[in-house]
């Protein structure tokens, strides 16, 4: 049975594959699907394969050149189930009455995009879930200082909640289980993306922001030319240190252990779907009776990036839905709940 009818914001690189994951995902049913410039909507549930097909390849992301168009119009407006619009979100919005969750795949470019589209909802009464991937540590405070208005309206916000921050901060909070006090959390993914920036353009651009002399004003200024630049300086294989990761915030809020004791750091292929490097979780702590020890959780080197954001993104919002109807609303991060399958 098919009980939560959800929509996704965004239909880029992630939220393309959080609809292809949803069909093996048991009781999720896709009904609204959006990006800058269309909208497809059906409270039936969408035709995800003939959606999939026609924005293959497809994926308008922001309006510029070098968007990649096959079909007869850019992004989601090119399957039979979608119309243009100007205001998408407002569309779903509007009929978000018939709707259980909201994915919210959008980028994050700026800081306060994600809060503000959050508060559209809150604005409309919307009553049930929105779930984010958002990454970066500041936005928290900002979901965090908009939680009554959630409350007030009965929702339920899950934040944080792709790979990392998400999964990996998940597994975190399980790995400290052992100790008393932990002493660091160490985070260090791999990602290979062999689709490459023109599939996956919020997620490249916004991790070469992390980069030394980045940030997320001038990594937004960048123009298409310029990111492909920086990843064949880099011969397609970026490395980061000391990434603004939300996973320190949502430890800490947990109770889990202090922010600055987090850090989290990778290696991006943009050339292979290999990864660089196995993606590990090392959380070191001390016992009750006095032993240190570091407790290691590592994803298998066949596991994509797109299995390891989605899956969790939707059994986030599996979680979500069913505390939202059981009337606990306001803020969540992906420590304090266990995602469902
Ligand atoms: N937490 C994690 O582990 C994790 C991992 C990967 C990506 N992400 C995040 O996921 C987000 C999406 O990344 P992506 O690679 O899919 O980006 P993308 O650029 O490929 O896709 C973004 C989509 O949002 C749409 N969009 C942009 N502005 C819009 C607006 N105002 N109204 C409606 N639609 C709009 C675009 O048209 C596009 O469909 C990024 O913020 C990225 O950082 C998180």
């Amino acid at each position: 049975m098919h009980d939560i009818r959800f929509a996704v914001l965004g239909t880029g690189g992630i939220g393309r594959r959080a609809l292809d994951v949803s069909r093996e995902k048991p009781g999720l049913l896709p009904v609204a699907a959006c990006d800058r410039n269309g909208i497809a909507i059906d409270h039936d549930g969408l035709d995800v394969d003939e959606l999939l097909a026609a924005t293959e390849g497809n994926v308008a992301s922001d309006g510029g050149a070098a968007v990649k168009q096959h079909g007869a119009g850019a992004g989601v407006v090119a399957s039979a189930q979608a119309r243009s619009t100007e205001t998408p979100i407002e569309d779903i919005i509007a009929e978000s009455d018939a709707i259980d969750a909201v994915l919210i795949a959008l980028p994050n470019l700026e800081h306060d995009f994600i809060p503000r589209v959050a508060e559209r909802f809150t604005g409309a009464g919307y009553e049930g879930v929105l779930v984010d991937v958002l990454k970066r540590s500041r936005v928290i405070g900002m979901l965090d200082g908009r939680a009554d208005s959630f409350e007030e309206s009965g929702i339920t916000f899950v934040c944080g909640a792709g790979a990392t921050p998400g999964f990996l901060t998940g597994a975190a909070a399980l790995a400290a289980q052992s100790f008393v006090e932990i002493e660091s959390v160490e985070i260090h993914w791999g990602v290979g993306l062999k689709s490459g920036y023109e599939d996956n353009r919020g997620t490249v651009r916004e991790d070469i922001a992390h980069l030394p002399g980045y940030d997320i004003e001038t990594a937004r200024e960048l123009t298409d030319e310029e990111i492909e630049g920086i990843v064949d300086e880099h011969d397609g294989v970026i490395e980061f240190e000391e990434m603004e990761h939300a996973d320190d915030v949502l430890l800490e809020r947990a109770g889990i252990c202090d922010a600055d004791d987090v850090s989290v750091g990778g290696i991006l292929d943009v050339r292979s779907d290999e990864k660089p490097t196995t993606t590990t979780v090392s959380v070191t702590g001390r016992t009750f009776d006095g032993e240190h020890a570091t407790n290691t959780f590592e994803l298998g080197d066949e596991t994509s990036m797109a299995a390891n954001v989605n899956g969790p993104a939707l059994g986030y919002l599996k979680a979500g839905v069913q505390r939202n109807r059981a009337g606990e609303y306001g803020v969540f991060g992906p420590a304090d709940l266990m995602p469902e399958f």
